[in-house]
């Protein structure tokens, strides 16, 4: 089974002396269960492999396909990098949001928000207001609000790259944590290799291109 799966992708922004190959020739594929970390410098093309596994982006060469998903604005949640939260909504607000943007009944929305905020260990902070939170509090809200889409994909992009070490360990303990509880595959980006040494399988890229995926031990 394969929820996603990249044959030759490439995408490419702007044209002629302008174009930048982001992503060049990339083949891969996501199995449900599965724990991959996109690892690689800054400007390696990890943001936009990510998003291109979750559709958010056009290949401009080669396919990507759902084999499994049926729909895929439910089916694969994305973690955004940096603050994505609505400020004068409460904590359980945001966090029912996505699902009810896309056609679950707001008192089911917010039955899965208020869980999805537990498994992350924030229901004490429902009612509070986002723009109050910190960036820990804010990151595992995001978190909360990709898994009350019950999804079977889950995409982060550089999940913990704004916090401090223990801040960020305490936030991927939590993402690792609902992803076992809900049985999404998990991928994440990061250029920490303290991140990236929590996931079994390690995608490397290296100037556009995955150089070939690694599975080691996990610590
Ligand atoms: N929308 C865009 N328009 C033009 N160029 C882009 C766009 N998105 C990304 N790029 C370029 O594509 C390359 C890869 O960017 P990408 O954000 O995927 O890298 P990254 O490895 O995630 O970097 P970082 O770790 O800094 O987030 C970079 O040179 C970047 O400037």
């Amino acid at each position: 089974m394969t929820l996603v799966r990249c044959m030759d992708v490439s995408r490419t922004f702007g044209h002629g002396e302008q174009a930048v190959v982001a992503v060049h020739g990339c083949t891969c594929e996501v199995e449900p269960g599965a724990r991959i970390a996109i690892t690689g410098s800054s400007g390696s093309g990890k943001s936009t492999l990510l998003h291109l596994l979750a559709g958010l982006e056009t290949p401009t060469g080669g396919v990507v396909d759902w084999p499994e998903l049926t729909d895929r604005a439910r089916d694969i949640a994305v973690v955004f990098q940096g603050p994505s939260l609505l400020p004068a909504l409460t904590v359980a607000e945001n966090a029912a949001l996505a699902a009810i943007l896309t056609g679950t009944s707001e008192a089911e929305a917010d039955e899965r928000a208020a869980a999805a905020l537990t498994t992350v260990g924030i229901a004490s902070l429902a009612n509070q207001l986002a723009d109050t939170l910190s960036g820990g509090q804010a990151q595992r809200t995001a978190i909360a609000r990709a898994l009350a889409l019950r999804p079977r994909l889950l995409l982060a992009d550089e999940p913990t790259g704004q916090l401090d070490t223990e801040t960020g360990s305490h936030v991927l303990d939590a993402l690792l944590a609902a992803a076992d509880e809900t049985g999404a595959a998990l991928v994440v980006t990061t250029h920490d290799p303290a991140v990236a040494s929590r996931f079994e399988d390690r995608w490397q890229m290296n100037d556009g291109r995955l150089v070939a995926p690694a599975r080691e031990g996990v610590s």
